[in-house]
Parts: structure tokens; sequence; C-alpha cells
């Protein structure tokens, strides 16, 4: 599985679930997989037929969708197509039938309507999986149910014994039951993922959408234009679709459109003209981007509130699909609100009307929301949320102003309740402002001592109100039908119990439509800043720029979107790495074979043309403060990853330039803590992909490098990282926890003792060490690691060339030489005993290297291959495994090497 992922998608490692999703299949059993947008849930079903050798058909809602897909999978190697009305060549069935597909994507109507004779030859061929993309079209209770969808329990009858799989990113709990119904699975796995995208930031923001609400969008999408990457502008119609448009042409910025009234052409030319990043913004309704997979978008904006909060998330879910800080904000005006009944036309049954009404009024919330929306949206699909504040979305990244509102609080409930609780919000607040309609003087309500006594607000003010009343539950909305009442819950009957009408307990609330100046930008800083808050340098930034370009020209040429080539995050590491050789660019997150033998060459020759023009050295040796390849994220990311003490304490450090010592005493906290503690924080922000100083760090620990080489060993001896004890034990008292610990950060993170002797310890240091290192601890077991560890030993020698005199590096070398003699006495005292084989010169040939690490599933290590090939050099033995390891052929994953 881990050699098909790299090979084709170029990744090294499997997202949560999905391992555990295609062993399921591949076992032959059903499955149904809910999860996040952007999770990852395609790979479950593209993976099998790489590993089976048999064909996976995919059911998916939209062609536009099926040819991205499609185009992005052959870029990758694998051989995939897509029948439906659509398909021009006619040819794609026959062969299809012939097995000659890896993954095949049918619309629902086709799959419907083919013969029964395809599915027999296709059986016959051999079939491994049936996935039903976006299924939660098949219930009546998802936000996008299709009658088409419903009739594929068909497909069971036809296609025994093939696994059926159901995907999904939005599923309640009675959605899935009734997939797993509908498609008939049998004792399916289910994986329900977490639904939170800690990359998006989400905000709402009331606007009158009239001109000035326009024109103040406009100059929004302005500025985030100004930065990389797509926006999404999504309308709730065509005419807004149409003057936004406009707007920005005015403003002197093309958008593309899309709309369900456009002809078909047209709306393909839109379609493949921003996935190839040939127009950047796209206004559109929401016929717009179902499953769109470009990895790039920055910025998804509802004009309108959406219908439901499901379609909501599918829409904003969109966004920042590689994982970069992204911005999803919402505009409403509270007219939107009166769109139920247009919604409610799609229903077909009173069920369908009511689930309608339930989603749409849950989005309705959302907008007026004044707590956290990702806590809101994650408890709406069921997930459990500990915390009462993300910190990433406006209403908890913005402070509000709180205001008591007990007065009014306590008017607006008490006249809700003596209303009877069977109204809707209408009534109550025409009753406080005092009107005396047919319905209120009938029922009496204009005898209440209330009303009138809220006449000197508007209805408006009443209605935000209430609406803050419900967000922090003083208040509950029902739906009786298809009609809303409302209702004091609860908390607000105990908020009314302690009432009088001359003295209210105070209520403070943070009320008021809020002014969002710059609302779009307040979700992290987009702009190629947020390179440099990584700890890029100002020459790497330019040259993320100018990969960006070259990118394009290669999709360009290719006539593919430059995505499918490969994503901003690979291109990032890129950038930090700097890759020379062929070998260290398969080695990248990211990179997969056709990547790399398709445009591999134009690719590192860019690297080095425009590093060198730059003034960066390759293979990013040089720049320590950027360690962290795997795992790069924003400012606005740490701060999501990391609790606010670790995030603190880390930009005490790093930006503030504070001791370890003086941020564990700190004067502002209650208590001082521990430099450990301070230590660990440190570390957890470098894992989360925050910058360090990692020479600067060293010497405040006091990790000298003749520790660090030890406590390598020591791991090497134990040959485990997860226990620390007996790696402790094996290390003298001098090394201490924290110093383990910060090596298995560092080795993790891939910062190697080069680099750091390269950069860090002196040349006297080295020399102390090198002297040490020949008086390594006797109880080593030198017999398993002999080798390797001469080869390590040299390595500092050669590093410290730029910092020794002459006079210093004779006697390193020389005590290195002392070392060598020592190593290969010690070797052929222990190696007497051994039998006679061992002795045998093994020479490595790429041939050879394949044949041996067939023999272990997990992977072998240099110092292994060292140990083993006993006839080749080390050097010779790295080359060997680099060419192999750009052929393909091998790939490296944790030190081991392992065959693909
Ligand atoms: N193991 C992985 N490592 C790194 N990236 C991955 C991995 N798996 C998937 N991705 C990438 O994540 C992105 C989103 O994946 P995918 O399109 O499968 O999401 P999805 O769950 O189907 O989303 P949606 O519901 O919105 O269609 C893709 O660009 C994909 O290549």
């Amino acid at each position: 599985m881990e050699s098909v992922l790299k090979k084709h998608f170029g990744y090294s490692t499997f997202r949560p679930y999905q391992e555990q999703i295609i062993q399921h299949i591949l076992d032959g059993n059903d499955s149904l997989v809910v999860m996040a947008t952007g999770s990852g849930k395609s790979l479950c079903y593209q993976v099998p037929p790489l590993i089976s050798n048999k064909t996976a058909v995919v059911i998916s809602p939209l062609i536009s969708l099926m040819q991205d897909q499609v185009m992005t999978l052959k870029q990758r190697g694998i051989r995939a197509e897509y029948l439906s009305s659509a398909q021009i060549d006619s040819t794609v069935q026959s062969n299809a039938e012939s097995g000659n597909f890896d993954i095949l994507y049918m619309t629902p109507e086709k799959a419907c309507l083919i013969s029964n004779s395809f599915w027999s030859k296709l059986l016959n061929i051999g079939i491994c999986l049936l996935a039903v993309d976006e299924a939660h079209c098949i219930s009546e209770w998802g936000h996008n149910f299709r009658v088409e969808y419903k009739q594929l329990d068909k497909l069971r009858d036809v296609l025994i014994n093939v696994p059926f799989v159901g995907l999904t990113a939005t599923a309640t709990e009675k959605v899935q039951s009734d997939i797993i119904n509908s498609l008939k699975l049998k004792d399916p796995y289910v994986a329900v993922g977490s639904f939170d995208r800690k990359n998006l930031f989400y905000g709402a923001k009331a606007s009158n959408r009239g001109s000035s609400s326009v024109f103040e969008l406009v100059e929004e999408i302005l500025k985030c234009a100004a930065n990389p990457g797509s926006i999404i502008i999504y309308c709730t119609s065509i005419k807004d679709v149409e003057q936004i448009s406009k707007s920005l042409l005015e403003a002197g910025v093309e958008s593309a459109i899309y709309h369900g009234q456009m002809a078909s052409k047209a709306r393909e030319e839109s379609h493949r003209s921003f996935i190839r990043d040939e127009i950047r913004i796209m206004v559109a309704t929401i016929a717009f981007g179902m499953g769109i997979d470009k990895p790039d978008i920055r910025h998804v904006i509802h004009y309108g509130c959406p219908k439901s909060l499901e379609s909501y998330y599918q829409e904003s879910g969109r966004c920042g699909r590689d994982g970069i800080a992204s911005n999803c904000w919402l505009y409403y005006t509270r007219s939107d609100f009166a769109k139920a009944d247009f919604y409610c036309r799609e229903a077909r049954s009173v069920s369908q009307r009511k689930a309608i009404m339930v989603s749409f009024m849950a989005a309705q919330q959302y907008c007026m929301l004044r707590t956290c929306r990702r806590k809101y949206l994650l408890e709406y699909f069921g997930e459990i949320c500990a915390y009462e504040n993300c910190g990433y979305c406006d209403n908890c990244a913005v402070p509000k102003k709180e205001i008591d509102i007990s007065k009014q609080a306590f008017l607006l409930m008490a006249c809700i309740k003596l209303c009877g609780g069977r109204w809707g919000l209408n009534l109550p607040v025409d009753v406080l402002r005092g009107s005396r309609s047919k319905k209120i003087v009938d029922a009496k309500y204009d005898k209440l001592p209330f009303h009138g006594l809220g006449k000197e607000v508007s209805a408006n003010w009443w209605k935000i109100l209430a609406s803050q009343l419900i967000s922090f539950g003083f208040l509950t909305e029902n739906l009786n039908d298809v009609y809303k009442t409302i209702s004091v819950s609860l908390d607000g009957m105990h908020f009314l119990s302690s009432c009088t009408p001359d003295h209210q307990p105070p209520l403070l609330l943070p009320v008021g439509e809020e002014e969002h100046k710059n609302a779009i930008g307040d979700g992290g800083d987009l702009n190629m800043d947020f390179l440099k808050s990584e700890g890029l340098l100002q020459g790497e930034v330019e040259l993320y720029k100018m990969l960006l370009e070259e990118r394009m020209k290669l999709a360009r040429t290719a006539g593919i979107a430059p995505y499918a080539i490969c994503g901003d995050q690979t291109i990032k590491k890129f950038v930090v790495l700097r890759p020379s050789t062929k070998a260290r660019l398969a080695n990248i997150d990211g990179v997969n074979q056709h990547l790399l033998a398709k445009y591999g060459d134009r690719i590192l020759q860019a690297i080095r043309d425009l590093s060198k023009g730059l003034g960066l050295s390759l293979d990013g040796l040089s720049n320590l403060q950027v360690v962290n390849n795997q795992n790069i994220c924003t400012a606005s990311n740490h701060l999501k990853e990391l609790t606010p003490a670790k995030f603190q304490a880390w930009k005490m450090w790093y930006e503030d330039g504070l001791s370890l010592q003086k941020i564990a005493n700190f004067p502002g906290r209650s208590a001082p803590i521990k430099v450990q503690t301070v230590v660990g924080y440190i570390l957890d922000a470098a894992r989360q992909g925050c910058a360090i100083d990692w020479m600067r760090f060293s010497e405040e620990i006091g990790l000298t490098q003749e520790a660090f080489i030890n406590i390598q060993l020591a791991i090497m001896k134990v040959g485990s990282k997860d226990k620390l004890k007996p790696i402790k034990d094996e290390l003298t008292e001098e090394v201490s926890y924290t110093h383990i610990t910060a090596v298995l950060t560092m080795v993790d993170l891939g910062l190697t003792r080069d680099a750091l002797v390269a950069n860090h310890w002196s040349g006297n240091e080295a020399n102390k060490c090198s002297k040490e290192m020949a008086e390594i601890p006797k109880q080593l077991d030198i017999l398993s690691h002999a080798e390797s560890k001469i080869c390590e030993l040299k390595e500092p020698v050669n590093c410290m060339e730029d910092h020794l005199s002459s006079e210093e590096k004779n006697k390193a070398v020389s005590r290195m030489q002392e070392f060598d003699d020592q190593q290969s006495l010690r070797k052929r005292q222990r190696v007497d005993p051994l039998p006679q084989e061992n002795l045998v010169s093994v020479e490595a040939t790429e041939d050879s290297i394949i044949e041996w690490l067939g023999n272990f599933e997990n992977g072998v290590s240099l110092p292994d291959f060292v140990e083993h090939f006993n006839g080749s050099t080390v050097e010779s033995i790295a080359q060997l495994l680099s060419c192999l390891e750009s052929e393909f052929l091998i790939y490296k994953k944790s030190d081991n090497y392992k065959l693909m």
C-alpha cells in the first residue's frame, strides 16, 4: 500500500482511516466513509485497483468532476477514463470491458442504463470495487437528493461479491443509515472522521445587498486577488452572479462565471479556465464545483445565506484543500431568511420539506451566531466539541463588545412566554412594538402588560436580539410541521425566574451587528508575508513565486491544470529543500513517479538556475531555520495546532529572543514553570512546523555534538525510539531525558547531524568530540554497527573543513585514523568467533540490493546495508540506493529503505 501511495501519489504516509478503509476493500468488505471535505476519501478507492490489478468503478454525479479526476489521475500514471453521455471516445466502453482501466468513472444514469453484459464482462476480467461518491445524494434527508442514486441498488444484484463503498463528506446519522439501506451495504465498515477543517477560518457578516455592499465586497476581493491562490464567490441568484462579475470587471479584475442557465460549452470553458489558473476568480451559483479538487482555493465567499448548513459545509470545504490557511466568509441579509418557501418547492414529500426547513434554519442560525462557528458546525454534524472557543473564527478571534441587555432580553423572553410559545418570532415582536393587528387583538395580546413597551426600537433590532438569545440558548426555535415557532428554553426560564419587572440580573451578551472591517482578510495573513512567517528567507519567497510560474508554463504546454502537476505545498518543499538530484526530488512528499519521469529534469534545472540567481545554496543545508519540511504551516496554523501556552512559549523564545529560563520564570505567569516544560513546548512547536533556530536551542539546553552522536548511537543500539528509558540507560549521566527528546525531535524533523556540525559546533568541540568518540563505551555492540559508525565519524571531519585550521584538521584526521585502527582491531577480535560465511565479501549491485531487500518487509537501514554488503564502500552503497530510489524501485521511510 505504501509503495503504491508513493509511486502514484507521491505521498509517504496515509491520512487517518485511509489505510483501514483500503484494507477492508481489499478484504472484500463493504464500507461507508464519512469524512471531511478534502480529507482524502478519493484515495480510498483509487489505491485498491493499483494493488489488485482490477478495475475500480466509481459512480460520480457530475461530468466535469469526473473529467477533473481523470485528468489528475492520468498525471499520476493511472489508467483512468469516464463513461457518460459526454464521452466522445467510443472505444472507452470496449476498453473498459477488456480491463484496460484502473479506474472507470460513471454517472449514476449510465451505471443504471448500461447493459448487463458490460458488467458480466467486467466481472470476468476483474472488478475490485464499486464506489458511490457523494453518497448523501442517495438520501432524501441529504441536502442534494438525486433520484438516479436511489436506483443504484440494482447493481447489487449484478455485482455479486464486489465490495461497495459509499463516500460522503456530509451525512448526519439519519443520512448514514439511509445510505447503508439504499445501497444494501452488508455489515459495512463505517469510518466517520472528524469534520473539522483546521486550516479554514470561518466568518459571517451582515450586509444590506445594496450597491455599497457590492462595492465593499469587490474591494475585499481585490485585496485577496493580490495574493496567490484562487477565489470562489457563491451567489444565491444568477442576477447576483452577473452583477458581481460586472462590478469586478469595472474594477479591472476578470472573473469567470458559472450558473445553470449558461450553455454547457460556456460552462465547461469557465470551469476549464478556472482550474487551469487562467482565471483566478469564479463567481457562480452552487451549480459550480461539486467535488472540485483544486487545492489552492484560498477564499470561498458566500454572497447570501446558503440553503442548508450541509451545503455550506460542502461549498466552503472547497477552500484550502492543500492544508494552507484559507478563509470562508459568508455575507447575509435578513431577507435571505425569507427564502424557505422557495427552497421547499424542491420537496417531494412532507418529510423532505421538513428536512429542508431544518437545515435551512441551521444555516440561518449559523449566520447570526455570536458563539464559536466551528463548534456550531461540528456539533451540527454530531461531533463532540470540548472547547467553547476555537480561536479561528470571527466570533472567537475578534473580541466582541459586550453590553448588558438584561432589560430588553427580559421584555422579549417574557413576551414570548406570555404569547404561549405557539408563534413565530414576528408576533411577539409586533406585540412589543404595540401592533393592533387582527391576530393580536383577537388573541387579546394587546392587553398584555408588555404591549407597546418595545416600540422605541425597530422590529429588526428585536429580531437580531432574538437571534443572539437563540445563539446563547435562552430561546429555542422549533419546527412544527413546516412552520417555525419560538419558545423560551430552560436556561431562559431560569433567567426569567430571577427577574422582576423592576429588576433583572445583568445579562452580558455580545450584541449588535459588528463591523468586520476588512472582513475577508481577517482570517490570516495570506500574502507572501506568510511564507516569511514560516521562516522562509526573502530569496526563498522569490524562489517560490518563480517556481509557481515555472509550474504554470509546464501546465500550459501540457494543457492541464497546474495543480495536476503538483500542489503548492510540494512547491514549498522544493523551495526549502532545493534538491539537486533526482533521488532527493523523489524523496519529497508529493512527488510521484510520473512527475519525476515527466517533469523531474525541468524542475531540477529550474531549481538549480533560479537558486543560483538568488544566491541560494542547493540541498537546503544552509537554512537551519526551517527544518520541518514535512509539516510547513503558517503562523495561524501554529495557533490552532498548539495550545496557547505552547504557542506563546515558542513566540517568546523564537520571536522575542527570551531564554528558556526567562520564559519559565516570566513575571506574567501566576507561578513559574519548569525549564523542561518550556523545552517540551518548543519541541512541540517545532513538530507543528514552527521555525526553530536549532543552534541556539542546542546551546541553551547544553546539547553537545558528542551527546548528539552518543544519543544516536544509543538509539541504534536499542533499535527503537518508542521508549526513552532504554536509550537513557545506554548513556552517561550527563545526558538528560531533555537531550534525548530534543535529538529525537530533530531526527524526526529530518535535521541531520551534518547540518548541525557544519553550522554550529565549533571546530574545537568537533575535535574534542572526535577524540571522545574514539572512546565510545565498550559495552556498545560495535560489531553490528562498526562500519556505519566509522562512516559517521568521518563525516564531522569533512564538515569541519570550513571551521578548522589545517593543524586542527590534521589532528582530527589522525585521531580518526587512530579510531579506524582501534575499530578494525576490535572488529577483528570480535569477528573471529563468527561463522565463516560472515567473512565472505558481499558486493552491492542494484540487483543484489533489490534481491536482499526483498527479504525484509519492514525495510533495512543504511548501517544494515553496510554491514551486509561488506565488499562495498558506504559511498557506493549510498549511491546505488540513491539511484534505485530515483527509479522508484525502492523508497525510504523513517530511515529504512523498503522495496517499492
Ligand atoms: N495520504 C495523503 N497524503 C497527502 N495528501 C493526500 C493524501 N490523501 C489525499 N491527499 C490529497 O488531499 C486532497 C484531497 O483529497 P480528496 O480529493 O480525496 O478529498 P475528498 O475527501 O474526496 O474531498 P471531497 O469530499 O471534497 O471531494 C487531494 O489533493 C489529495 O491528493
